[in-house]
């Protein structure tokens, strides 16, 4: 069968415009997220290519839930962007089925097909002679969007995405970093609300700040999206921080095990697993648990705009030592001491320590730590979607929930031990009452 060597990105997808996605997803409305994820479901999936002796993909069966992020990680050429690009028939099966929401879309049109999902991959594929705006705009036009509905959507997805639109919209990706094309490349692929999208390496040529914060991103995105996701990948750390669950493949994408990253940390299934996770596994946990998860607390305030004598009786009425001073728009901007504001002499313009470092709700509590940890005071500023203030996370209440992930891990692992060699027990019982009974009878 003819491959399709569609790397344009045009798979972005939509299910609006044309009725009922592919599955009978809904049809999405103009409001973001409208379209949430569909179920998809491998069976026996297989691709041979011609001229290979074995095949690349050997019959795997999964099943994926709507509204789930599911990573594929494994080995170079094990088959993970083969089996991804299956889905959307990049590449055409050579046996078994594919099922989105339900539906069998194995034999459906490719071209129809890849209009409904949204497609990102590693270099972003942009269209370089396209504007930012005529790139998002680009599927949503193609299935005859309205072009008010089309413009209205471009200025949601970079806003989404956290790009300016009014900065943004005009730029060519020559005129973008690597990061910014990238997001561009995500805005693209859930520009028309597709309920299913495919992320091949798509951070994979980022430098690792941004390849963080990009991750950050897309945990932000998925939880106000709710699309189901796959995602390919070969770092796993990158896997632990994103998958709902993880399917770790190994040669011919065989499913060496697809569960969760906490699962697969506490418990890997076999020596495969194991090489996989690595050391650190302590650490690595703290990449499954976000600030959002632990306790933020909050402190002291004031603004650029408060006169110094307000700050002054603010900070003493607090009770602390120090208090964080926010810019005219909400913002961490420096942490004042008490000393500080002696030596102040009426302008704040030197005083104080400027924040450097900053987390959001949805970053990893690795990320925290770490900011924790080069902070000479032993915390770090939380921020909201707009880098605003929203509280504080220290040393003490890391430490806390470390503990007790960790103890709750330790238990987990205890308990699946536990049921594991139960149901060992039961079988080998079953078993030799089977046999018991074979004799009886002969
Ligand atoms: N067009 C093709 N023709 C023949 N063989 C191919 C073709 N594309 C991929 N393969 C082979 O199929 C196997 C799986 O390749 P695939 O790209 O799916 O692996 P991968 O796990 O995504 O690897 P990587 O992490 O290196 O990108 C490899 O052995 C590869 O050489």
């Amino acid at each position: 069968m003819a491959e399709t060597s569609d790397t344009s990105g045009t798979g972005a997808g939509t299910s609006t415009g044309e009725g009922p996605g592919p599955a009978g997803a809904p049809a999405a409305t103009a409001a973001p997220g409208a379209t949430t994820g569909a179920t998809i479901e491998l069976e026996n999936l297989t691709k041979h290519y011609p001229g290979s002796a074995a095949p690349a993909v050997d019959s795997v069966s999964m099943h994926i839930d709507a509204g789930e992020l599911v990573v594929f990680v494994g080995p170079s050429g094990c088959g993970k962007s083969t089996t991804l690009k299956m889905i959307n028939r990049l590449i055409e099966p050579t046996g078994g089925r594919i099922r989105i929401g339900g539906e069998d879309v194995t034999d459906m049109d490719p071209v129809k097909l890849r209009r409904k999902i949204g497609y990102a991959i590693q270099s972003s594929g942009l269209f370089p002679h396209m504007t930012v705006a005529q790139n998002i705009g680009l599927v949503p036009k193609l299935v005859g969007w309205p072009k008010a509905r089309i413009r209205a959507r471009i200025e949601e997805m970079l806003d989404l995405v956290g790009l300016d639109p009014g900065e943004f919209h005009g730029r060519y990706p020559r005129q973008l970093s690597g990061g910014q094309q990238q997001r561009v490349g995500v805005a693209r692929a859930l520009a028309a609300d597709p309920p299913v999208l495919l992320m091949d390496e798509p951070f994979g040529a980022v430098d690792p700040i941004t390849r963080d914060h990009l991750q950050d991103e897309l945990i932000r995105l998925q939880f106000e999206l709710h699309k189901t996701i796959v995602f390919v990948t070969h770092d796993f750390d990158e896997a632990i921080k994103l998958g709902d669950r993880i399917a770790v493949l190994r040669e011919r994408s065989h499913i060496a095990q697809f569960d969760t990253p906490e699962a697969i940390l506490t418990n890997p299934a076999d020596d495969f697993v194991s090489g996989f996770v690595g050391a650190g596994a302590a650490l690595k946990r703290l990449n499954l648990s976000r600030v959002r998860d632990v306790e933020i607390t909050g402190c002291p305030t004031v603004t650029v705009d408060d006169p110094l004598q307000d700050i002054f009786d603010k900070l003493r009425a607090s009770g602390t030592n120090e208090i964080l001073l926010l810019d005219t728009r909400g913002r961490p901007y420096k942490w004042l001491r008490r000393g500080d504001l002696t030596r102040a002499r009426g302008s704040l313009a030197r005083a104080g320590t400027p924040v450097h470092d900053t987390v959001t709700r949805d970053a990893t509590l690795r990320d925290a730590l770490e900011a924790v940890l080069t902070d000479n005071a032993g915390r770090v500023v939380v921020t909201g979607r707009r880098g605003e203030y929203t509280g504080v996370v220290d040393m003490e209440t890391l430490m806390n929930s470390v503990h007790e992930l960790l103890e709750a891990d330790r238990l987990e692992a205890l308990a699946h031990r536990h049921d594991l060699a139960e149901a060992r027990a039961e079988q080998t019982h079953h078993e030799q009452e089977g046999a018991g009974g074979g004799e009886a009878k002969a």
